[in-house]
């Protein structure tokens, strides 16, 4: 077979699955990726903070509150006892809800072994410090390598062994390039790797942790229009100009243009934004029906990052000027009080801009304050 000449020789190594994983967090994503290492032959632990939950998941190999139709495979070990988890655990998943990652880090810290590798998989920002989970990761855990693991993955689907596809993030250090199958991306990418669920690998984990952060907001924002009663033209423009605010956030963060049009990029930005199994497309389409927050998943707490989200997004988007309009008009429905349709009718008469960015062109848009009103009822 002949080589395209201008795409470099690859050659195919061997990685080392990691002997004992760790994973922090047992609702649905920290159970399906506790199955898929365990399915992929490492020793797994599982970590959650509530006896009574767990249990099932040792005696009939099933999550019964998170996932209560997933098989499970046999041998994952759940534990309330964080250090019973970490002892000997060559790799640790974080997988909690991102409000919930700094005290657990912080629970942690005694317990965890020198140079183990972290992979974060919640999807937000920290509200607070605007900083993002490797950050907050690192400030209670001190230095280790620190990586994320994202992308278009339904737990339950995952967990079931639909076929799915992630990024795992790791910063390659000169030692890693010497030798990539040993490093913890390649490692950890064979520790969860099975016939279904494939990782593929990069060096570039602020690109995939923006894009995980801000697809919460676009889906919001999706569901709002869907639950209105618009269609696909509308739905298309929003994922599409989303995926230009996610590229111009990670770009000024110093990640890069085409992870966010990877997995964790597009690829979770148009699975939340096509799906009411989407928590966060779920909730916006609840809100754009007119139903109030707290009857929303009949008054259920669930967890719906993009709620969150759009104030850290914003939040750090201004501190590194990035206009991001889709974003902030989430913001100001969920945490200013802004009106549903009048915000939306807003965004679509904001002036006309160059496709893409570095076309700096600002219009007038010629829309008047009655066709804004006009919009803005239709919506309502
Ligand atoms: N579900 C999915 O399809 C995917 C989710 N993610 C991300 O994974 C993260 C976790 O979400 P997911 O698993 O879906 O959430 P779930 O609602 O399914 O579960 C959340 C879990 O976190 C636990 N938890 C919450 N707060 C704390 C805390 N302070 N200390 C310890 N445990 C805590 C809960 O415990 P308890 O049960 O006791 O309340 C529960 O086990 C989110 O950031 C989400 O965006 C990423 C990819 C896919
Ligand atoms: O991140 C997810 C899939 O990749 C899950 O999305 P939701 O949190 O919107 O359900």
């Amino acid at each position: 077979m002949t080589r395209n000449k201008t795409q470099p020789a690859q050659l195919t190594m061997r990685a080392k699955p990691y002997e004992k994983v760790a994973v922090l967090g047992a609702g649905s994503w920290g159970t399906a990726l506790a199955a898929l290492a365990r399915r992929a032959g490492c020793r797994v632990a599982l970590w959650g903070r509530d006896a009574e939950a767990l249990a099932p998941i040792a005696t009939r190999q099933r999550n019964l509150r998170h996932l209560p139709d997933v098989p499970l495979p046999a041998g994952i070990e759940p534990t309330t006892d964080i250090a019973e988890a970490l002892d000997g655990a060559s790799a640790v998943l974080l997988v909690v809800p991102s409000r919930a990652v700094r005290g657990v880090c912080a629970a942690a810290a005694p317990h965890i072994g020198a140079d183990v590798p972290v992979a974060l998989c919640a999807k937000g920002v920290e509200p607070e410090s605007g900083l993002m989970m490797t950050q907050v990761a690192e400030e209670e855990l001190g230095p280790r390598p620190y990586g994320v693991l994202s992308g278009p993955t339904f737990a339950r689907e995952a967990a079931l062994g639909h076929p799915t596809a992630a990024t795992v993030a790791f910063p390659f250090t000169h030692v890693d390039r010497l030798n990539p199958a040993a490093s913890p991306a390649a490692r950890l990418a064979v520790s969860v790797s099975t016939e279904s669920f494939r990782a593929y690998i990069s060096d570039d984990p602020v690109g995939v942790e923006i894009g995980g952060a801000v697809k919460n907001v676009i889906a919001i924002a999706c569901g709002m229009m869907t639950g209105a009663g618009f269609a696909e033209n509308t739905r298309a423009a929003l994922i599409t100009r989303g995926l230009d605010e996610m590229k111009a956030l990670a770009e000024a963060l110093g990640g890069r243009r085409e992870t966010v049009t990877g997995l964790a990029g597009i690829g979770d930005l148009s699975l939340s934004c096509s799906s009411p199994t989407s928590r966060n497309m779920s909730l916006g389409m609840q809100l754009g029906q007119g139903l109030a927050r707290n009857a929303c998943f009949d008054g259920r707490p669930v967890v719906v990052e993009g709620e969150g989200n759009a104030l850290s997004v914003t939040d750090l988007a201004h501190r590194v000027r990035v206009p991001m309009p889709i974003c902030e008009t989430v913001r100001a429905i969920l945490h200013e009080g802004a009106d549903l349709g009048t915000a939306f009718a807003r965004l679509w008469a904001s002036p006309i801009e160059g496709e893409p960015r570095s076309l700096a062109i600002l219009l007038d848009h010629p829309a008047d304050a009655d066709a804004v009103t006009g919009l803005a009822r239709r919506i309502a």
